[in-house]
């Protein structure tokens, strides 16, 4: 068979975020693989995708080093013949006054000899919308959302334009809903607008899903889009119209057997949510103790004791906020988190030895952890389990896993009994 050439390159800041952008790729109609930072040659060669998704760890990390790992991932992007690049962040636009949303965006559009590129989080689908420029959660503001006491991207001003020029060098405007309502034509008409006004990065507005795929259309030929998700779902319809891309069932990937296991390390409200309907149902479930662990107690060596071969466990440190805070103010933030993830990262390790097969893994740094301490390199991308969250499978190392990754705000209430179920099921 001939091999794919990518059509579409996309750089993501973090890897549940990765996961998330290539769920929407994948509904679009495109074959979408996630790598786990940029590929090596030996993996380069068994890409065979319409679209790329590389996950880098860039989302907090330094400025320089957010610019510098984006641009080799675009260098490499570039190598491979990709049409269009994508620079995907957080719904809830993640950063801070010095980045690196703008930062990375700016060297990007330098690397690629571009002037402009939209900016939009929006991502109706999970309750982000933006309106006049200003970014809502659900029904409340960015910064009464809950966002405003994130521990390391505090989100304290809904108004994205500020937000964005804050972190900017080029001048930051708007495409507000009225252009977006009348079409990519209009859209097309603001661009040109702003372009002559000097502006390089523009918030755009989206309250639904037709405003996305108007937006991606008026994006059809633009080098780089940047946003949430949300908005690459208008560009798999550029490339069907253009010809380049061919019909194919895209989500389809074939089952694994084996145990499963669900970790979860997430601390947020929805995981909360989510063990504690697990643990209602009667399901069971190994409670990892980060104070235990600071201890130096053998946490690790219980919880592979308590899954035994018995029915499939929940693994989780996920507790509500003044259990983390008191365990926070114990240890410090850094090294409790670390404890944990290195904790469930050995769990994960240990359970493939002993044949695990299925992985659910709850909260973005957990994935993370967890991806890295099985050695994953790439993931290709499945039928959507819940909005942002599709099921994967590992290739290119060993024999083949099947990874669910949950960023901690997505997801049902039932999500864990549903994720399990779904890998179950029939074949997508
Ligand atoms: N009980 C706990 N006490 C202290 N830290 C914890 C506890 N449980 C989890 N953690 C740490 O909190 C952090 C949670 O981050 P993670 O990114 O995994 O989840 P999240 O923030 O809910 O998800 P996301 O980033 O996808 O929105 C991890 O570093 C984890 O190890
Ligand atoms: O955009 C989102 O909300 C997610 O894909 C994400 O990036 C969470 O970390």
């Amino acid at each position: 068979m001939q091999k794919l050439r990518p059509l579409l390159g996309c750089i993501a800041d973090d890897f549940t975020g990765a996961t998330d952008l290539a769920n929407i790729l994948v509904r679009g109609g495109m074959r979408t693989v996630q790598t786990i930072g940029v590929p090596s040659e030996d993996l380069a060669a068994s890409l065979d995708a319409d679209a790329i998704v590389i996950a880098l760890k860039s989302r907090t990390a330094p400025v320089e080093q957010a610019v510098a790992d984006s641009l080799q991932a675009l260098r490499w992007l570039q190598g491979r013949g990709c049409q269009q690049f994508f620079l995907k962040y957080c719904s809830t636009f993640d950063s801070t006054p010095i980045g690196n949303i703008g930062p990375v965006a700016e060297a990007l559009q330098a690397a690629l000899a571009t002037d402009f590129a939209i900016a939009c989080p929006s991502f109706p689908a999970a309750g982000r919308t933006v309106y006049l420029g200003h970014l809502f959660v659900q029904q409340r503001l960015l910064n009464e959302s809950g966002m405003e006491k994130h521990p390391l991207t505090p989100m304290r001003d809904p108004d994205l334009v500020r937000v964005l020029q804050a972190q900017s060098r080029a001048k930051v405007g708007l495409i507000a809903h009225p252009d977006v309502a009348r079409g990519a034509v209009a859209v097309r008409e603001r661009i040109a607008t702003l372009r002559s006004e000097g502006v390089r990065l523009a918030i755009s507005d989206a309250i639904s899903d037709a405003d996305l795929n108007t937006l991606g259309e008026a994006c059809a030929d633009a080098l780089l889009v940047t946003g949430g998700s949300g908005v690459a779902q208008g560009l798999p319809a550029n490339f069907r119209r253009s010809g380049t891309l061919r019909d194919a069932n895209a989500a389809l990937l074939p089952r694994i057997a084996g145990p499963a296991v669900v970790l979860s390390g997430s601390a947020s409200l929805a995981t909360n949510g989510q063990v504690t309907a697990w643990l209602r149902s009667g399901r069971r479930g190994f409670r990892i103790d980060p104070l235990a662990l600071a201890r130096g107690e053998p946490v690790v060596a219980a919880a592979l004791d308590f899954i035994g071969g018995g029915d499939t466990a929940l693994v989780y440190a996920t507790s509500g906020a003044d259990e983390v805070r008191r365990v926070q103010t114990e240890l410090g933030a850094a090294h409790a988190g670390t404890l944990v993830e290195q904790a469930l990262g050995q769990i994960a390790a240990r359970l493939r030895e002993r044949g695990t097969r299925r992985f659910v893994v709850a909260g973005g740094e957990t994935s993370g952890a967890v991806i890295q301490a099985l050695g994953l390199t790439a993931l290709r991308i499945g039928a959507q389990i819940d909005p942002g969250v599709p099921e994967t499978q590992s290739f290119g190392v060993g024999e083949p896993l099947a990874v669910v990754l949950k960023s901690g705000n997505f997801g049902t209430e039932d999500f864990f009994e549903k994720a399990l179920h779904h890998l179950e099921g029939p074949v997508a």
